[in-house]
């Protein structure tokens, strides 16, 4: 039977999912819609996949293995929520917590001893940063402002921090030995499979990779960040930063980027502290300190030491960070800097944050100041650097009259740098990397590299590409805006692309539609200019870029990209629906264990339930399913209208209230409705029983705030804690329950 799979994730989402599940359940089965809760959290994905080593009554099925499967099929239908993308220190901590409740689980391995401790590394290793996505996105994204969240935006706009053109903050980039560089690709002829191997300068070969199947048609490329040049430039800037009293930030994607990011973390770590791993190196050795890992879990190792050896090295630590430029803060009351976990700061919502509050960061006093910001690569920083520029010249933008930007990606299969974390290797040897045909022996990339060097490979299919330039297409025709896509000619991956894309373009019937081709940087300004004078344009991107203008433009636009429709049109004809483009928010999470108030919006779940019901319907020919949607999208505008997104202060109304409201519009709009007899006569009763009790409610739902809350656990909370704590209102429980 049809069913529509919603996803159960990690912290603020999750949260909220125990108060709006049961809504949308009782919502839904008027029309016998059966809505089936798979849980990929970060700990069920953990007792996933150690199944041998738990009890029967702790063993859960590999979730995300099933909705994988199925995003392949053509009656897929998933709503899928944020999830954490696990740094090391994440992943350790949900282990520690799933311990500590029975859970007989491995300890992560760092640095596997035997076979053994390989495999558990390895099967930890498929948990580890962005783990989800990549599996259900077997399909190219979608992601864009629905009209009534920017009409929205336009009457009640979101604060700007003023720009002034004196602004001393900056991108910091590299010029030679990045990836972007030393990038050379090529589009396979026939299918056929390559290796990957390092040859060293006796001419040992040394296999990284047995075999890569590729398809005809399909672009590999494969490039290397110098280590040498890296350290030279973390060197040189963070100088710089300290000459100028520039603040010093850093901006990764640790958690997609899950094999080279850490590394390059890792490296601005030793830099920044060159000195306190030079003197104690040994130390750290024994203490097995990985600098990857970051500042917080270099404190917690040096717990181990006796107390005076430790404070001798806490206090060169922080002589370090007296002396040295200040760091930007993650949270300056508990002195949280930007070196402390590497996913602590995400490029793409901490980059468009900071563009936001007037292109400064927060020092460790608490205050905003001018800031170096690092990105290491090429490839795309210079987007962040022109709109920097672009507000330094014409001010903040202006969320009452600017238009939007919709992003059509390319994210199908894996794609590009997104798919590379398994073709990515930190370079033991001095010699040469190549990828060689396996059928042929033909050498088709090689790279000269170096001790420490990261390599890696990344592919793009056909498929997904055709695809992506059609759905462009559809949506430019759609909409009548201009698209761009946002390619390089001088990038050699994008020499590739824009080859296919000239191609499938010739084909489809682009008449009358304005659509470019220009580099990031071009594109950036491009759409800036046209943005500021309120006009729309579609981005037309790659994966990377996807993610970053799904979150720098919904930002800007509308204050946060929870309120982006971001739908998944999959390859094989089913739909996955994301909600929103913004991640799991745990500092929301926080503040509710605090004072019992959860500020995380839901629009983004909104509007995907809004997409999903609509595919049902049609898919399913269930006209009941039709009804549902279509109240619900007039809920949600009205939901907009009257303003009940949570509010960020305790005491006021928050997610719990606003699923009440939403609840009680969307239930008005099926009593309203005309269609649907029977749905008429349910939810006429539903609607007066929620309208007469809406103070009581209200009421119910705040006298919840105020207070800690304990749902014991992070990672693993107890489930009816959670619901407990997530229903408050007796009334609007019962009300559900009987529907
Ligand atoms: N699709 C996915 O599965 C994604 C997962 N992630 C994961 O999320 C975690 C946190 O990532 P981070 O970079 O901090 O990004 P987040 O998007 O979680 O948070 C950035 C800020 O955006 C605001 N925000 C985001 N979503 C909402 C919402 N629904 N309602 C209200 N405000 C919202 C919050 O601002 P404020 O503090 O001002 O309230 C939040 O602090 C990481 O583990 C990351 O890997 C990240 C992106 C996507
Ligand atoms: O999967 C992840 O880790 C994050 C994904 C993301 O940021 C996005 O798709 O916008
Ligand atoms: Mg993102």
């Amino acid at each position: 039977m049809a069913k529509i799979f919603y996803t159960k994730t990690d912290e603020a989402p999750a949260l909220a999912t125990q108060s709006f599940l049961p809504i949308v359940k009782a919502f839904t089965k008027t029309a016998g819609i059966v809505i089936d809760a798979k849980d990929i959290s970060l700990a069920a994905r953990i007792a996933a996949v150690f199944p041998d080593y738990l009890s029967k009554d702790q063993q859960i099925p590999d979730n995300l293995a099933i909705l994988g499967a199925l995003a392949k099929k053509p009656e897929a239908n998933i709503i899928k929520l944020p999830n954490i993308s696990a740094s090391i220190p994440q992943l350790k901590e949900a282990i520690e917590e799933l311990q500590q409740k029975g859970y007989n689980l491995p300890h992560y391995p760092d640095e596997p001893k035997n076979e053994e401790e390989k495999a558990i590394k390895a099967r930890y290793d498929k948990i580890k940063g962005s783990a989800v996505n990549p599996i259900l996105r077997e399909g190219n994204s979608d992601r864009r402002a629905p009209k009534a969240i920017k009409n929205y935006a336009r009457k009640n706009p979101h604060t700007m921090g003023e720009w002034s053109s004196d602004s001393q903050t900056h991108v910091a980039t590299m010029s030679h030995g990045d990836f972007k560089n030393n990038e050379k690709s090529l589009t396979m002829k026939n299918e056929g499979d390559v290796r990957i191997e390092l040859v060293d300068k006796d001419g040992k070969i040394n296999t990284l990779k047995k075999s890569v199947a590729l398809q005809s048609g399909e672009i590999i490329d494969a490039t290397v960040m110098s280590k040498k040049a890296l350290v030279e430039f973390f060197s040189k800037e963070i100088k710089d930063a300290r000459d100028k009293g520039l603040l010093l930030s850093l901006h990764f994607k640790a958690t997609m980027m899950k094999v080279s990011d850490p590394i390059i973390f890792g490296h601005a770590m030793q830099v920044y502290f060159s000195e306190v791993f030079k003197k104690y190196e040994a130390t750290f050795e024994k203490l097995g300190i990985n600098p990857n890992n970051g500042l917080e879990s270099l404190f917690d190792r040096l717990e181990k030491l006796p107390q005076n050896e430790r404070n001798e090295i806490e206090q060169a630590i922080m002589n370090t960070m007296e002396t040295g430029p200040d760091l930007a803060m993650v949270n300056s009351d508990k002195g949280i800097t930007n070196l402390h976990v590497p996913s602590d700061v995400i490029i793409d919502a901490s980059m468009p944050a900071m563009i936001r509050n007037s292109g400064k960061m927060w020092d460790k006093n608490g205050e905003l100041k001018d800031t170096k910001a690092i990105i290491p690569d090429s490839s795309y920083s210079g987007i962040y650097q022109a709109t920097i520029d672009f507000c330094k010249e014409h001010g903040a933008f202006d969320p009452t009259t600017m238009g939007t930007v919709p992003n059509v990606g390319l994210m199908a299969q894996k794609a590009e740098e997104y798919g590379s974390h398994d073709k990515t290797f930190e370079i033991s040897t001095k010699g040469r990397v190549r990828v060689v045909e396996i059928g042929t022996g033909a050498t088709l990339l090689e790279h000269e590299v170096d001790n420490g060097d990261i390599w890696r490979m990344c592919q793009v299919k056909d498929a997904p590409v055709q695809d992506w330039v059609k759905l462009a297409v559809s949506r430019a025709r759609a909409t009548q805006t201009p698209a761009v896509f946002w390619l390089d000619k001088e990038r050699s991956h994008d020499v590739e692309l824009i080859k296919k894309v000239e191609t499938y373009l010739s084909a489809l019937d682009t008449h009358g539609l304005d659509i470019r081709i220009l580099s990031p940087t071009e594109a950036t300004k491009f759409t800036l200019e046209r943005i500021k004078e309120g006009k729309d344009t579609i981005s037309v991107s790659g994966n990377v870029l996807r993610d970053y203008l799904t979150d720098l433009f919904p930002i800007l636009e509308v204050g946060t990209s929870a309120k982006m429709l971001s739908i998944v049109p999959l390859m094989n004809g089913g739909g996955l629906f994301e909600t929103g483009a913004g991640g799991s928010a745990p500092k929301h999470v926080e503040q509710f264990l605090e004072e019992g108030h959860l500020r995380w919006d839901s629009l983004g779940e909104f509007l995907a339930l809004g997409v999903s019901l609509e595919f049902y319907g049609e898919k399913n020919k269930n006209k009941k399913a039709l009804v549902l949607a279509e109240a619900l999208d007039k809920a949600t505008e009205k939901f907009l209208d009257n303003d009940k997104s949570p509010s960020r202060k305790v005491n006021e109304l928050d997610t719990r209230g606003s699923h009440f409201y939403l609840s009680l519009y969307w239930a008005e709009e099926l009593a309203k409705q005309k269609e649907d007899e029977e749905l008429k006569t349910v939810f006429e009763k539903v609607f007066h029983e929620l309208s007469s009790q809406e103070e009581k409610i209200t009421q119910e739902l705040i006298n919840a705030q105020g207070k800690s809350v304990n749902i014991g656990g992070y990672y693993l909370p107890d489930a009816e804690m959670v619901a407990n704590a997530m229903r408050p209102s007796k009334s609007l429980n019962a009300i559900l329950d009987a529907i």
